[in-house]
């Protein structure tokens, strides 16, 4: 599902983020990837939607050369690929509805498909009865979800998540960890970069650790390993 081969990153300043990566993941997998703030998560996510090119190596997700592909072939592999954020992302001036549509629309969904595919996705994250607030009229855990909704409408392979619960509180993180296990067990892929060690110890799924842009562990149902 998603192979990186000998990646290295390194930005126009000269910063190395990434040496020299190579990581696995299968299809179905729930994988963390922990480490300290400026270890390299976030290039790595952005590698694998296609935000950053790397300088060096192969990014391969579902057999796809990311690397080689066309400009117009990206919004392809996006539509794969569900993003949430740890600031949400969410359009203020949409209501949880249109938030959640407005995914659907840019690929060219009907009317008719959007009436019958949101109220399900909004359902699924508990969110049925929000359906017409705006987001600033929402809980922090309220935005994640309708940002989850968001990321899972367009039936993606992929969730990638960037600290997802890093403005939420313990209690509203749990359940928003419980939304992604269930998605998972769907049959959806997870990558989660995050710093939130009770989290990954109370789950048991495989973890990758990394440090100064190298991976330095990969454990099948590991913890976070560190003080954060
Ligand atoms: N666009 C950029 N231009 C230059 N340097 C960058 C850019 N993005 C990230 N970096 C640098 O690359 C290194 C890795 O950053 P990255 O954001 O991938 O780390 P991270 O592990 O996600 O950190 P955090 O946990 O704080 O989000 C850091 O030294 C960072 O300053």
């Amino acid at each position: 599902m998603i192979q990186l081969y000998n990646v290295s990153k390194i930005y126009a300043n000269g910063v190395k983020a990434l040496n020299d990566i190579n990581l696995h993941i299968r299809k179905g997998e729930f994988v963390f990837l922990v480490g300290p703030s400026g270890a390299g998560k976030s290039t790595l996510t952005k590698l694998i939607c296609r935000e950053e090119l790397p300088s060096r190596g192969q990014v391969m997700i579902n057999g796809r050369n990311v690397v080689r592909m066309k400009n117009r072939e990206v919004p392809y592999l996006r539509r794969k690929i569900g993003m949430v954020f740890q600031d949400f992302r969410l359009i203020p001036g949409k209501t949880v509805f249109e938030n959640v549509a407005f995914a659907l629309e840019i690929t060219g969904a009907s009317t008719k498909e959007i009436k019958r595919v949101v109220p399900t996705v909004l359902r699924m994250v508990g969110l049925e009865k929000k359906a017409d607030m705006l987001p600033a009229h929402l809980s922090g855990g309220e935005q994640q979800r309708t940002a989850v909704a968001r990321a899972i409408v367009n039936n993606p392979v992929l969730i990638l998540a960037d600290e997802p619960t890093g403005n939420l509180d313990p209690e509203t993180s749990w359940e928003l960890m419980k939304l992604f296990l269930d998605i998972n067990r769907r049959g959806t892929t997870i990558l989660m970069a995050t710093h939130a060690w009770d989290i990954v110890d109370a789950m048991k799924k495989r973890v990758v650790a990394m440090s100064h842009g190298l991976i330095v562990r990969d454990e099948e149902s590991g913890g976070y390993g560190y003080e954060s």
